[in-house]
């Protein structure tokens, strides 16, 4: 029997009134640890602690915040062998992903601890004689954040790292499937010197936590990462509030990876292996569209079906494993249930989609390549979130371009190509608000801003310095000095 890990609230670790069972996806039969739920009335309890840390935490100097933020980040980088076991073993990323998500989380903290020195506000001329403007930046308040399972410690670190870096308290809401990392983070936020109060770890559904997150009127901004259907609950709870609260979201995407007759071949198949399907295909950033131009096409499509058979699917933290087990039961039945869709809508299922069966008990799917699919199929406009992409045919590169915009979502987009006048078009005239050239959709430097347009993200960018957007607020002054 483990002892049950709970919630930090108020500057204490507090028992919950429930509990939830973090399961081992590679390995059903393994419980990676039981973790309290809070209810409503501890996430209220949590929002009034942050809520009476705040002006002493806003009035904080940078110094106290870097030092604060510094020995987060030195911490889990000491830390991150460890760490990444355990987010490998409770999502199912490979072990090296699960190590190299821990290692930019713990890079997000350094960066955010250098951004509390770098924030000056300005100081200009008025439009009317004798007088002057200033401008500064003000921390939001009280920021509730809800993160989604796929990134267990890298999502939490870009919201957490950025709120407390400008002078915020938090209560932080984790996805209930994967509560180790989150926790594993809150332990080493708490030993970071910050005051009680300043950081609030809330494990819980988000039917309640979640919700009561949204109700609570001393919550200023809400900072979402999840699917679109809980964005747009969240949009619409946060414009309802009174008084109304600042959110910004990131949600889904179906991101298109254009693969022009030009492209070196052996790039364009690791770069859409790697974007479709490493991570299990878990990312909001993964190619699940991969436009192919005439010239090209059957080449790519044979050498990405010989590139597949040579994958290892299997127990995430095996050595050598290339994709790890889907996460849980119910996106692996989403996962089967999108590959009968596709074969019914006509596509060819080229590759894989078969449940694979391993030394242990886990949720294996080998990737799923659909060839023939046109880009009105379901395969190809809903978000999957899983191992499966569809090859698109495209006349040449103009269709191409059309098709990849041809999509509700604007996350990422990618193209292969040896040409500089196609990769520079490319850039300028797709519709998403990361672009990519010979490189996979998925993976990004966290120290740029992250973000989509259209249905993919609401609100203000995330990470990078871009990030002060959202977690604060700017104050325009105006002095006569008489
Ligand atoms: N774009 C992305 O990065 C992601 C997209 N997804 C997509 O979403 C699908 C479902 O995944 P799932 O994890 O269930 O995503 P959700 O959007 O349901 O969950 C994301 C977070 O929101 C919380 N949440 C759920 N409902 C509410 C609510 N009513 N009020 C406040 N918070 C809420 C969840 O809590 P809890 O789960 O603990 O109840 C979780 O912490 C995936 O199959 C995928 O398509 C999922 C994850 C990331
Ligand atoms: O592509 C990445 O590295 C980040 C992707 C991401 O944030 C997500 O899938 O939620």
């Amino acid at each position: 029997m483990t002892a049950i890990l709970k919630n930090f609230i108020g500057g204490e670790w507090v028992d919950g009134s429930g509990v939830t069972r973090n399961i081992n996806p590679s390995n059903t039969n393994d419980l990676v640890g039981e973790y309290a739920k809070a209810d409503k009335a501890q996430t209220e309890k949590a929002i009034a602690a942050a809520k009476a840390a705040f002006p002493g935490w806003a009035q904080s100097t940078p110094q106290v915040r870097y030092d604060a933020l510094n020995k987060i980040s030195l911490e889990i980088l000491a830390r991150k062998e460890e760490l990444g076991r355990l987010l490998a073993r409770e999502e199912g990323k490979t072990l090296p992903e699960g190590i190299g998500e821990v290692a930019r989380a713990g890079q997000i903290f350094a960066f955010f601890a250098g951004e509390a020195l770098r924030l000056i506000g300005e100081k200009g001329a008025s439009v009317r004689p004798g007088l002057d403007v200033e401008l500064t930046r003000e921390p939001m308040g009280v920021v509730g954040m809800i993160t989604p399972w796929n990134f267990p410690i890298a999502i939490p670190a870009w919201k957490i790292a950025p709120a407390l870096c400008y002078g915020n308290t938090v209560v932080f809401k984790p996805a209930e499937l994967v509560p180790g990392s989150a926790h594993a983070l809150s332990e080493i936020i708490t030993r970071s010197g910050i005051p009680a109060g300043v950081f609030n770890l809330v494990v819980g559904s988000g039917s309640v936590v979640g919700q009561t997150l949204l109700d609570h009127p001393d919550v200023a901004a809400i900072s979402f990462t999840g699917s679109v259907q809980t964005g747009r609950k969240i949009a619409q709870a946060c414009v309802l509030s009174n008084p109304m609260k600042k959110f910004q979201l990131e949600m889904g995407g179906k991101n298109p990876l254009v693969v022009l007759d030009d492209a070196d071949l052996k790039t364009a198949v690791e770069v859409a292996v790697n974007g479709s399907y490493f991570s299990t295909g878990q990312r909001c950033t993964a190619s699940s569209r991969l436009i192919v131009t005439e010239g090209i096409h059957d080449r790519f499509v044979a050498a990405m079906a010989e590139r597949l058979k040579g994958l290892s699917v299997d127990d995430a933290l095996k050595a050598g494993v290339h994709i790890g087990p889907v996460v849980d039961q119910s996106q692996l039945d989403q996962d089967l249930r999108y590959i009968k869709i596709g074969q019914d809508e006509g596509a060819k299922l080229a590759f894989g989609g078969e449940l694979l069966q391993r030394e242990t008990p886990g949720h294996y799917l080998q990737p799923a390549l659909f060839t023939e699919a046109n880009n009105n199929m379901r395969i190809a406009r809903e978000e999957i979130f899983g191992p499966v992409a569809a090859v698109i045919r495209a006349k040449n590169y103009e269709e191409a371009l059309a098709i990849s915009n041809d999509t509700e979502f604007g996350l990422a987009s990618g193209i292969c190509t040896t040409s500089l006048k196609y990769a520079s078009h490319y850039k300028r005239n797709s519709e998403s608000g990361m672009v990519m050239v010979n490189l996979p959709t998925a993976g990004v430097d966290y120290h740029v801003p992250f973000g989509g347009r259209k249905g993919s993200s609401y609100g203000a960018r995330e990470q990078g310095s871009y990030a002060r957007e959202f977690y604060t607020t700017v104050k325009t002054a105006y002095t006569y000095p008489g």
